[in-house]
């Protein structure tokens, strides 16, 4: 299942618009809905404009009726791989649960599973509003 979503990933990759950083990112999203949802980083001339790979994905998935994220993966262009940034990981955090996984891959395919614990740990929550 994950082979599908690493494909889906470097696929969506293919769609960055990354003249700036010249880092294109890609993101597949499984969403509660079975559907797959991807998205690539879309960068502005006026740099804060921009926007990572993972928010393109999700708005996709909110868009096409998924809710909830059962598993995602995330691909760089360049060797190394894309660990999502702090913003991702809260907007991430806002569809999964503490046990979705989140993978990290390289053109070979997976090469790091991380649940959304590990990912972002000690998160902002709910509860924490009181
Ligand atoms: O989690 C991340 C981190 C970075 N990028 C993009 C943003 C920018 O366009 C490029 C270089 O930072 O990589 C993503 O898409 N996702
Ligand atoms: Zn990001």
């Amino acid at each position: 299942m994950s082979r599908e979503l690493f494909e889906a990933a470097r696929h969506a990759m293919k769609y960055a618009h990354a003249p700036y950083s010249k880092f294109p990112v890609g993101a597949a999203i499984r969403a509660d809905d079975g559907k797959v949802y991807t998205g690539a980083n879309i960068e502005n001339l006026s740099f804060p404009q921009g926007w990572c790979a993972e928010p393109t994905a999700i708005g996709c998935m909110i868009m096409g009726g998924g809710r909830k994220i059962v598993e995602m993966a995330v691909i760089a262009e360049k060797l190394a791989l894309c660990p999502p940034c702090g913003g991702c990981r809260q907007k991430i955090a806002e569809f999964a649960g503490p046990e979705t996984r989140i993978y990290l891959c390289d053109d070979g395919g997976v090469q790091k599973t991380l649940t959304m614990d590990e990912l972002l740990p000690f998160a902002f929550k709910t509860e924490s509003l009181g």
